[in-house]
């Protein structure tokens, strides 16, 4: 049973919906006020309390549902208003949304979806900000299939919960693991199960930003505050004021900024660069790094205050080596993704395919799967994934050097040690128990053979290219044996 003060207006110039929907709300004990134009409301907004919730058509005569949107929102913005309307083009639900709707039902629509969505908007569930949950196709507003986490793992499991819980909480959240391990994605489902789900959600890379122009793509800047500045510029945070900032690789940050970063997390004002006039936010910042920040402000590298309004709670997205159950499951999305791309059908990975992935290290972690998936959808001629495709599509992903970004699917030519240590990385994953031996071989036998070929097969004179004495090369190599590449 709803809460006595639960007001509802629904406004609609067809008088059967008005009806319908009204009584419809009113049973289930709601107290509803009904209005046929927007100009009506309006006018009742000057003399009475606003609802708790007010449903509207949008093509009525006069001022339309959009125009009432608007005039809603500038006058009480915390107002959910759900938007119904026969045309449920991408425009219409598009232009809804960015007006503030809560919601859009497609006319017609199910009653009983109707009063459980003005149910779920008074008494929102934890973890749930949108959409109904009965699957009803009246809604239009479930988040793309694309944007969803996969995991079925305890770990992932785990995390969504998390999510679930701290989405509803203004709570500062650090979200940290290695590159590509789906930190973004956190950060978009914390936002998108939010209150603040229908307002922007802003995401800034603030490694991949040169230091100078930092500052002002962070809090924008006058025309003319510095050179080049040619007209204002509104900032990331302006530009997620009720909505979400995401700040990726935040270790990256320098460290003035950082203290400029704090006083505007504690009091929610700044001026631009150049400006004069104080601008108010309220936006939550999550903040994302794969660095260790604890060790960073040990180094006197980051602000140890800052840290800790940033990090309230933290969550730990595990590398995809640690939760290889997840790798068959990711590896279908992405190749049905890359089919409906491609207008295909989607392909499949043969068990001893799907065997070798989970085999993979991944350094790269989901990014780097996603990207042989794609070329796998492009590249494999059949319509079952086969080993010997897998070898073909395999590039290997360069691993991070500590503390820098990995560069996945592509090669450094000449970026010897990353392919050893990736070829070193696959090897310990196959099980391997003597690869020191084994690398040591290989390393000096093309060091040799590098020398040989180099002094046309001269021992001496290779042993002395290497800067080693003759009998080393005698004693790697046996006696008189020429390198392969001369045999
Ligand atoms: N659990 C997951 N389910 C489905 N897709 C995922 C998952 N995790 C990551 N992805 C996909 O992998 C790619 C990389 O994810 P994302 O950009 O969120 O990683 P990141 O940790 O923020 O990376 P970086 O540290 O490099 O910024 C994205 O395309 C994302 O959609």
């Amino acid at each position: 049973m709803p809460d006595a003060a639960a007001t509802v207006w629904v406004v609609d110039d067809d008088r059967a919906v008005r009806f319908v929907l009204a009584t419809a709300l009113r049973e289930a004990g709601y107290e509803v006020t009904a209005f046929e134009a927007a100009r009506a409301v309006l006018d009742a907004l000057e003399t009475r309390r606003p609802p708790a919730l007010l449903f509207t058509d949008v093509r009525m005569p006069g001022d339309d549902g959009l125009v009432l949107l608007d005039a809603i929102k500038a006058r009480h913005p915390q107002l959910p208003v759900i938007v119904m309307s026969a045309y449920t083009d991408i425009a219409s639900t598009a232009g809804a949304f960015r007006g503030g709707a809560h919601e859009f039902l497609s006319k017609p629509f199910d009653l009983d979806a109707a009063v459980a969505l003005a149910a779920q908007v008074l008494a929102p569930t934890p973890g749930r900000a949108r959409g109904s949950d009965d699957g009803t196709a009246t809604a239009v507003a479930s988040p793309p299939a694309e944007d969803a986490l996969v995991g079925d793992t305890p770990a992932m499991q785990a995390l969504f919960r998390a999510i679930g819980r701290l989405a509803q909480a203004p709570l500062g959240v650090l979200v940290t693991g290695e590159t590509g391990t789906g930190k973004e994605l956190v950060a978009r489902a914390l936002h998108r199960e939010s209150p603040r789900a229908r307002k922007p959600f802003v995401a800034l890379n603030t490694a991949a930003i040169p230091a100078e122009l930092l500052e002002s793509e962070l809090f924008g800047h006058e025309a003319g505050a510095f050179t080049g500045a040619g007209k204002r510029h509104v900032g990331r945070f302006e530009q997620a004021d009720g909505g979400t900032l995401f700040l990726d690789e935040i270790g990256d940050m320098p460290l003035p900024l950082q203290t400029r970063l704090l006083r505007v997390l504690a009091e929610n004002e700044f001026f631009r660069v150049g400006g004069r006039e104080l601008i108010r936010v309220d936006v939550r910042v999550i903040a994302a790094t794969h660095q260790n920040l604890d060790a960073l402000v040990a180094d006197g590298r980051f602000r140890a205050d800052l840290l800790h309004r940033l990090d309230v709670v933290r969550l730990q997205l595990p590398p995809l080596r640690e939760r290889r159950e997840d790798i068959g499951k990711l590896a279908e999305r992405f190749l049905r993704a890359a089919a409906l791309k491609f207008d295909a059908p989607p392909k499949r990975l043969a068990p001893a395919a799907l065997q070798r992935l989970m085999a993979h290290r991944w350094p790269g972690n989901v990014r780097e799967l996603e990207n042989l998936c794609w070329r796998l959808a492009a590249l494999a001629p059949g319509d079952v994934i086969g080993v010997a495709d897998l070898d073909d599509a395999f590039v290997p992903a360069i691993p991070m050097p500590a503390g820098g970004s990995g560069v996945v699917g592509s090669t450094h030519s000449g970026d010897w040690e990353a392919a050893l240590s990736a070829w070193a990385a696959r090897r310990l994953d196959e099980g391997c128990t003597d690869l020191h031996a084994d690398a040591r071989e290989r390393f000096e036998r093309a060091l040799f053979e590098a020398a040989l070929a180099h002094t046309g097969g001269h021992r001496s004179d290779a042993a002395a290219r290497l800067g080693l004495g003759r009998n080393t090369i005698t004693r790697r190599l046996g006696p008189g044996r020429k390198p392969r590449a001369m045999e």
